[in-house]
């Protein structure tokens, strides 16, 4: 199956964070942003059809945000990416839209800049793909200063591949356009999201980005003055600041909980012998282990604590065991229930496994509650 073009950057092992163009340019809209990015994500940003490198044929006539979203799916398959944070801009960003409320198991967060759950109806924009049948491309890509950007600005790069952009392909990504709406599914999204609107913009003005925040539960709106419709172009660095937090939440959410529940004496320990070597591993696991699993409410940390000391005595990880002993007291777990969950293992683990985790747990216990642990 034929790919959209992409470019990856960044390390392979880093999360996945994949960037969305809008319509007339290529990935090139997030140069400024990109490599920036992939410091801590393995970063894929990718063309619409017919426009930077991918190949026009990948749309038809009538093609719908679905069918750019199932595209993109393809490429982070064939990527080996399974689930991924998203930032994209106006159709981009249409497409994270789309993933969050049709396939959010994919999405690990969402970033929609400039961009809408509906881009006023139909209208303007199967005139606008009919014009383009007609009569090419030219004339629009003349105009294009004034829908993206503000105050004389211009990325002279990404008005060539407007130009450069194949008509049919094009006229097909306005049919997407024309046919989108999502406004009521909004309330249904899930995945952490931020939205940013630039003030000047006139294609997707700040109203319709904060018509998806005040649906979208617990979202994040970030207006930025000076900007228009190429809000990455124009203002990078606002930009990247926004990303930025809302890409880092996790680890930030992670570390919180990896302290309520690990304790600060030993995640300051951590913290201090970490070096440039573990720094990316130090920070996986906080957004990972603690910002993802530990974080999520279907099982309590009660629960949490007994499978991960059965899994640690199943793998014979006494260091780690003793320290998730310690995990168990403070999420609320007994000496007493300790003792069941080692004494089950003994039947599913072995009672070798169990005999050493017994006495790992009882040093542990006798240090941390100044007792025995029941002798
Ligand atoms: O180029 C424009 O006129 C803006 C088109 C639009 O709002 C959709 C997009 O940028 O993806």
């Amino acid at each position: 199956m034929t790919l959209l073009n992409h470019h990856a950057e960044g390390p392979v092992s880093a999360p996945p964070l994949l960037l969305g163009p809008s319509l007339g340019t290529s990935y090139a809209l997030w140069d400024e942003i990109a490599p920036e990015l992939s410091i801590s994500h393995r970063v894929v940003r990718w063309d619409l059809p017919g426009h930077g490198g991918s190949a026009a044929g990948l749309v038809q006539e009538g093609a719908t945000v679905g069918d750019l979203a199932a595209l993109v799916l393809a490429l982070a398959d064939s990527l080996g990416i399974e689930r991924f944070a998203y930032a994209g801009v106006s159709l981009g960003g249409a497409v994270g839209l789309h993933l969050a409320v049709h396939r959010p198991e994919r999405l690990s967060s969402l970033a929609v800049i400039c961009s809408s759950a509906h881009f006023n109806g139909s209208g303007p924009w199967e005139k606008r793909a009919a014009l383009v049948r007609r009569e090419g491309l030219t004339g629009l890509a003349d105009d294009a200063d004034a829908r993206w950007f503000a105050g004389g600005f211009t990325v002279p790069r990404l008005v060539q591949d407007h130009r450069d952009a194949d008509p049919d392909a094009y006229a097909a990504c306005c049919d997407a356009l024309a046919a989108f709406d999502l406004r009521d599914r909004l309330d249904g999204v899930t995945v952490p999201t931020l939205l940013v609107a630039g003030r000047e913009d006139p294609a997707t003005p700040p109203a319709h980005l904060r018509e998806i925040a005040d649906a979208v539960p617990g979202a994040t709106l970030v207006e930025l003055p000076g900007a228009s419709h190429l809000a990455p172009a124009q203002c990078p660095k606002a930009v990247l600041t926004a990303l930025r937090a809302h890409f880092g939440q996790g680890a930030l959410q992670g570390m919180a909980v990896r302290r309520e529940v690990l304790g600060d004496t030993h995640v300051d320990r951590a913290q201090t012998r970490q070096t440039p070597f573990t720094a990316r591993f130090q920070d996986f696991i906080s957004r990972y282990a603690w910002g993802e699993i530990w974080t999520d409410p279907t099982l309590s940390r009660r629960e949490r604590s007994m499978i991960t000391l059965t899994a640690l005595v199943a793998h014979g990880h006494y260091d780690e065991l003793a320290m998730h002993v310690r995990a168990a007291r403070r999420n609320g777990l007994t000496p007493e229930e300790i003792g069941a969950v080692l004494l089950q293992t003994a039947v599913y683990c072995g009672v070798p496994a169990a005999n050493s985790a017994f006495a790992t747990a009882q040093r542990v216990l006798a240090e941390e509650d100044g007792t025995s642990a029941g002798g």
